[in-house]
């Protein structure tokens, strides 16, 4: 298996490559040169296995042979055994026609464990393998950076440097990454916004001397390795309510485009699937996008589900990618238009070959508050406030009643608990595993908003760890 960059000018690397890598050099993100192939009877075959045999099948055609089978499967067992459901990722039936995910019993309570448990231990492997260390550098606006440092703490060949937007997530959010004190942890509380944080780390990445010198990694969904785990629990909720004899769609709650783009990996190996339905926050780029066929920046707003505040999407250049004949050059150039003027359209030849898979829907903060009180009174079920915009797209959708619609819960509601509360009069309690969170220390270090201020700090923190080494 080969991985190409949707920019058509970096290496085409192997798969212990790509996920060291992060972001292409030529500043694309790497997509497998074609997709690995199950037939219906392949998914059939899949039935009442336990998610961790699922995910094996699923992910090993894309380790090209990088890992043994029984070391990776290894790996991939004890990644899931940190979590503390059964089924690693169980539905919950809502109603005759929906289902919840719950992507939420990982170590930190949101849907970037299931990717991230696995991540921590495949660097530690191939690092180990190689005689390497790396700098990790990651963005987040809220769930990836403490399911990252969750993953990476105390592991010795790697340093981790998570960027949050200063204010913008919750207070729990914010603990679960502070709270970890780790030497290998550093936590920057950045002057901006998600998308400012998101730059820098591409910045970093793009400033080709400095991304060599420091061994820079990505935890982020630019790693290609983040999709890879992402899409498994695609096919385990789809065969566990019937596919490929039944119809499924499902429903993201969409941010940075990783997830929902998980889904149409899903797809494009063969996992019928009716619809993606993409739920946006008041952050509505993408939604406006299906319904226009233009991407267009606007600013952002902060609201009840933080870590969907994010108007640059990056994983939506994966799909751009194929939406635009696989030609590097042109994904390049709209890229660059972007980053010029704002926005950049595809025609509508393109846009309709988009709406045959996804359709986009955007919910206001009211309508999430609703959502969660909704589904509180009619089935006694607490959501987060980012599943319940999920919850709510997946109405305006609209599908018919005999698709079975899985919603992603992608966080556990006592990462929210003001505005659960506030929708139901019901504060959800964290697990007793995180009980004394509002009493831990913390440690971070606040920057502006520039390329040199963080890079200097990185720099600088890797060197004291490298030394101390
Ligand atoms: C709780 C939660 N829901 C939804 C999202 C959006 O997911 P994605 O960025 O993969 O679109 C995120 C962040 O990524 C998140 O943390
Ligand atoms: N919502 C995310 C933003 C980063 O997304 P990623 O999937 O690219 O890591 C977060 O919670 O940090």
């Amino acid at each position: 298996m080969q991985y190409v960059s949707t920019r058509g000018q970096a290496p085409v690397l192997g798969f212990e490559d790509v996920l060291l890598a992060g972001l292409a050099r030529d500043g694309g993100l790497y997509v497998p040169q074609s997709w690995p192939q199950f037939s219906k009877d392949d998914i059939r075959t899949m039935r009442g296995l336990p998610y961790s045999e699922i995910a094996v099948r699923v992910m090993l055609p894309f380790l090209g042979g990088a890992i043994a089978e029984d070391d990776f499967r290894a790996i991939v067992k004890d990644a899931y055994a940190s979590f503390d459901h059964a089924a690693v990722t169980p539905l919950v039936q809502l109603d005759q026609s929906n289902w919840v995910l719950e992507l939420f019993h990982g170590p930190t309570l949101a849907f970037k464990d299931v990717a991230l448990q696995l991540l921590g231990r495949l660097f530690d492997h191939v690092l180990a393998k190689r005689g390497e260390r790396v700098t990790i550098v990651g963005a987040t606006s809220g769930d990836t950076g403490s399911a990252a440092i969750e993953a990476c703490r105390d592991r010795q060949n790697v340093d981790i440097f998570i960027l949050h937007p200063k204010g913008r997530t919750s207070e729990v959010q914010r603990r679960q990454m502070t709270s970890v004190l780790s030497d290998n942890v550093h936590n920057i509380a950045l002057h901006g916004t998600f998308d400012d944080c998101q730059d820098l780390v591409k910045a970093m990445f793009n400033d080709v001397a400095f991304r060599d010198r420091m061994g820079l990694s990505a935890v982020n969904s630019i790693n290609w390795a983040r999709i890879m785990a992402q899409i498994v629990y695609y096919f385990t909720a789809a065969v566990a309510l019937g596919a490929p004899d039944r119809k499924v769609a499902f429903t993201v709650p969409t941010g940075n485009f990783g997830n929902v783009y998980a889904a149409y990996g899903a797809r494009a190996m063969g996992l019928p699937i009716e619809k993606l339905v993409v739920g946006s926050n008041s952050n509505d780029i993408l939604a406006r996008f299906f319904a226009s066929g233009t991407m267009s920046a606007a600013p952002v707003v902060p609201t009840l589900s933080p870590s969907m505040d994010i108007q640059i999407s990056s994983n939506f250049e994966r799909l751009l990618f194929d939406l635009l004949g696989r030609d590097g050059a042109a994904v390049t150039a709209s890229m660059n238009r972007f980053r010029a003027e704002g926005k950049f359209e595809v025609t509508e030849a393109q846009l309709a070959e988009a709406l045959a898979i996804f359709s986009g829907h955007r919910v206001d903060e009211a309508g999430t508050m609703a959502t969660i009180e909704a589904v509180w009174t009619g089935c006694g079920y607490l959501l987060d406030p980012h599943t319940a915009v999920g919850v709510a797209s997946a109405k305006a959708a609209g599908l018919p009643a005999d698709v079975a619609t899985v919603i992603l819960a992608t966080a556990h509601p006592a990462k929210f608990p003001d505005a659960v509360e506030k929708a139901t009069g019901h504060r959800p309690d964290l697990p007793p595993r995180l009980s004394d969170l509002y009493v831990r220390e913390e440690r971070l270090s606040e920057l502006p908003n520039e390329l040199g201020a963080v890079q200097d700090f990185v720099a600088a923190r890797a060197r004291a760890a490298k030394e101390a080494a």
